[in-house]
C-alpha cells in the first residue's frame, strides 16, 4: 500500500493536475507494477490456479464494481487493481491451452507499457512518427516472408476486419466506381467462395457488406477439413451459369478448429482461370511462415495470394491486439478506402503525406499495434521467431505421441497439421466399449461437464467444441511460449484425473 504521506491522495494530487505531485505519481505507479509482477509472477507458478471461478451472479458479489458519484483515493485504486487480477483468468500460465492465442510473453508486455504511455494516434506520421515507420519495416519484412517484393500492408484491431479489409480491396478492385456509385456499378450477384472450416468472419463479410450470406457459398471440404478444389470450380461455374459474378475466394491457412491448410497452389490455378480474387485468411497459420521446417507444404504457393492477413497475436505470441492484412499491389487500400478528410490528411505538409496511414483504413483512429510486436522481433530476431514456432510444433507432436500411448484414455480424431490437437477423453465407463455412435454420443456429452470440472477446479483449460461432422470433442492449442513437454502430460493427467469417474 501506498505511505502514510500519499495513500489519502487522489488523482488530482498526481500529474497532471497538481504539477508538484510527481512523488506521488511515482510511488503510485511503482505500486501498480508491483502488482502486476505479482500477477506475472503466479502466471508463470505452476502451482497457482489459472482461475478462480465464479457464476456472474457470485462473482458480482465478490466485486465492487460500481461507479462512484466522488473519485476514491488512490489506495482504493490499488485495491481495484489487485482485486481484478485476483478474478482475471491467467492466459499465460502453462495450463491454459484454451485459445488460439495464449501466453504471456513479458517483451512483448513491456512493449504495450511503452505503448500505453506513448498514448498515440496511427493515423498521421506527425503524432506517431517513430511507429508509423516500424510498421513500414515489419510489415514489409513480413510480406517478405510471405514472398512478395513491395505491395502494401496495414494492422487492423483483429483478424476480423483484416479479412474485411481483404474483401473490400478486392471488390474496389474489381469495382473501383461502387466507391461513388454503390451497387449500381456492379450490375448483377457478387458472390464470394470459402471452404466449410472458414472462420465465420468470412461469412459475415456477405453480411456486412451487403452480398447476403447466400452468396458466401461454402465448399465442402475433405476429411482433413482442406477445402476441395475441384468442389470450388464447380460451384463457380454454377454460380456463372446463374449469371452471378463470383470475384473473391479465401482460402485458409490454419482452420480455426482442427488446423487444417487449403491447398493454396490448387486452388490459386481455379483463380487464375476464373479472374478471382485469391484471399488467404493465415491469422493462425502465419506464424509457420517463420519456419523453414513446417512452412511447407502447408503455406506452399501463398505469394499467390493477392492478399494475406496474418495475426501476430495467434501463434507469435504477440501481445493482443496484434493483426496484420497485407496486399501484393501497393495504392489498392488507399485508393478504396480514402475519404480525405481535410483536417487529418491534409497535402500540404512539411513531411511525405504518404507516410500518413489514416486514409487506408476504414477506421479513423487506430491504436499502435506494432511497437510491441517490433520489440518483440527485436529481442527474439527472426531466427527466434523460427525456433519457437519450430518448438510449438514439436510439444504438438510429442502431445500426439502421448495420446497415442494411451488409447484407453484418449481418442485422437486425426493427425494435426499445425498445433491443433483435437481428441475425446475416454471415462473409465466407455474404455470397453467399440468406438460406435453410441459411445461418441457419451463422450462428446461429458466434454461440458469435463471442462466445467477443469474451471472449478482451476488447474487447467482445453477448449471444447462441435464441428460440422461430429459432436463435442476437446481441441487443444498449444501456442504458448511457456509450455514445455511436462505440461502436456500435466495436461494428460489432470483430464483423467478429473474426468475418470464421468
Ligand atoms: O485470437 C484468438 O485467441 C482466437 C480467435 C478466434 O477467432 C478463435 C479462437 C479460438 O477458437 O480459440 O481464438
Amino acid at each position: 500500500s501506498l505511505s502514510r504521506e500519499h495513500c489519502n491522495l487522489k488523482y488530482s494530487d498526481i500529474l497532471p493536475h497538481n504539477a508538484e505531485g510527481y512523488p506521488a505519481t511515482r510511488e503510485f505507479l511503482m505500486k501498480v507494477v508491483d502488482i502486476l509482477l505479482d500477477f506475472i509472477k503466479s502466471t508463470n507458478d505452476r502451482n497457482a490456479k489459472i482461475l478462480d471461478f465464479h457464476h456472474p451472479s457470485e462473482m458480482m458479489r465478490l466485486l465492487d464494481l460500481e461507479i462512484p458519484d466522488t473519485g476514491l483515493t488512490l489506495q482504493q485504486l490499488l485495491i481495484d487493481c489487485s482485486t481484478t487480477l485476483k478474478y482475471q483468468v491467467k492466459t499465460g500460465h502453462p495450463h491454459f491451452f484454451n485459445q488460439l492465442s495464449c501466453g504471456l510473453d513479458l517483451v512483448s508486455m513491456a512493449g504495450e507499457w511503452l505503448t500505453a504511455t506513448a498514448n498515440t494516434n496511427m493515423f498521421t506520421y506527425e503524432i506517431a512518427p517513430v511507429f508509423i515507420l516500424m510498421e513500414h519495416v515489419v510489415l514489409q519484412k513480413m510480406r517478405e516472408l510471405i514472398g512478395w517484393s513491395g505491395g502494401d500492408s496495414i494492422l487492423a484491431p483483429g483478424g476480423s476486419i483484416s479479412n474485411l479489409y481483404a474483401f473490400l480491396a478486392a471488390r474496389h478492385k474489381m469495382f473501383p466506381a461502387y466507391k461513388e456509385r454503390g451497387l449500381a456499378a456492379i450490375g448483377g450477384q457478387l458472390v464470394m467462395f470459402t471452404s466449410d472450416q472458414c472462420h465465420y468472419s468470412v461469412k459475415s463479410c456477405a453480411a456486412v457488406c451487403g452480398l447476403g450470406t447466400d452468396n458466401c457459398v461454402m465448399v465442402p471440404s475433405d476429411e482433413r477439413g482442406r477445402m476441395i478444389p475441384s468442389k470450388l470450380e464447380e460451384l463457380i461455374l454454377e454460380r456463372k451459369a446463374k449469371g452471378h459474378i463470383p470475384f473473391f475466394v479465401n482460402a485458409t491457412a490454419g482452420t480455426t478448429v482442427i488446423g487444417a491448410f487449403d491447398p493454396i497452389s490448387e486452388i490459386a490455378d481455379i483463380c487464375q482461370r476464373h479472374q478471382l480474387w485469391l484471399h488467404i485468411d493465415a491469422a493462425w497459420g502465419g506464424g509457420l511462415l517463420l519456419s523453414r521446417k513446417y512452412r511447407h507444404p502447408r503455406m506452399t504457393g501463398i505469394e499467390r495470394a493477392d492478399s494475406v492477413t496474418w495475426n501476430p497475436h495467434k501463434l507469435m505470441g504477440a501481445l493482443l491486439q496484434c493483426s496484420t492484412i497485407h496486399f501484393k499491389e501497393d495504392g489498392l487500400l488507399i485508393s478504396c478506402n480514402q475519404m480525405s478528410a481535410e483536417y487529418l490528411f491534409m497535402t500540404d505538409k512539411l513531411y511525405d503525406v504518404k507516410y500518413d496511414t489514416g486514409d487506408k483504413v476504414i477506421q479513423c483512429g487506430r491504436h499502435n499495434d506494432i511497437f510491441k510486436l517490433w520489440l518483440q522481433w527485436r529481442a527474439k530476431g527472426t531466427e527466434g521467431f523460427e525456433k519457437h514456432m519450430d518448438r510449438l510444433m514439436e510439444l504438438s507432436e510429442y502431445m500426439v505421441r502421448r495420446i497415442k500411448q494411451m488409447p484407453d484414455k484418449y481418442y485422437l480424431i486425426l493427425e494435426p497439421e499445425m498445433v491443433n490437437v483435437c481428441f475425446w477423453y475416454l471415462p473409465t465407463r466407455v474404455r470397453n466399449m467399440p468406438h460406435t455412435q453410441e459411445r461418441i454420443k457419451i463422450i462428446a456429452d461429458i466434454c461440458p461437464i469435463l471442462k466445467g470440472r477443469m474451471m472449478q477446479a482451476g488447474t487447467l483449460m482445453v477448449g471444447y467444441q462441435p464441428d460440422d461432422r461430429r459432436p463435442n470433442f476437446f481441441r487443444n492449442i498449444i501456442s504458448s511460449a511457456a509450455v514445455t513437454e511436462a505440461d502436456v502430460d500435466f495436461l494428460l493427467a489432470e483430464m483423467d484425473r478429473l474426468g475418470h469417474d464421468l
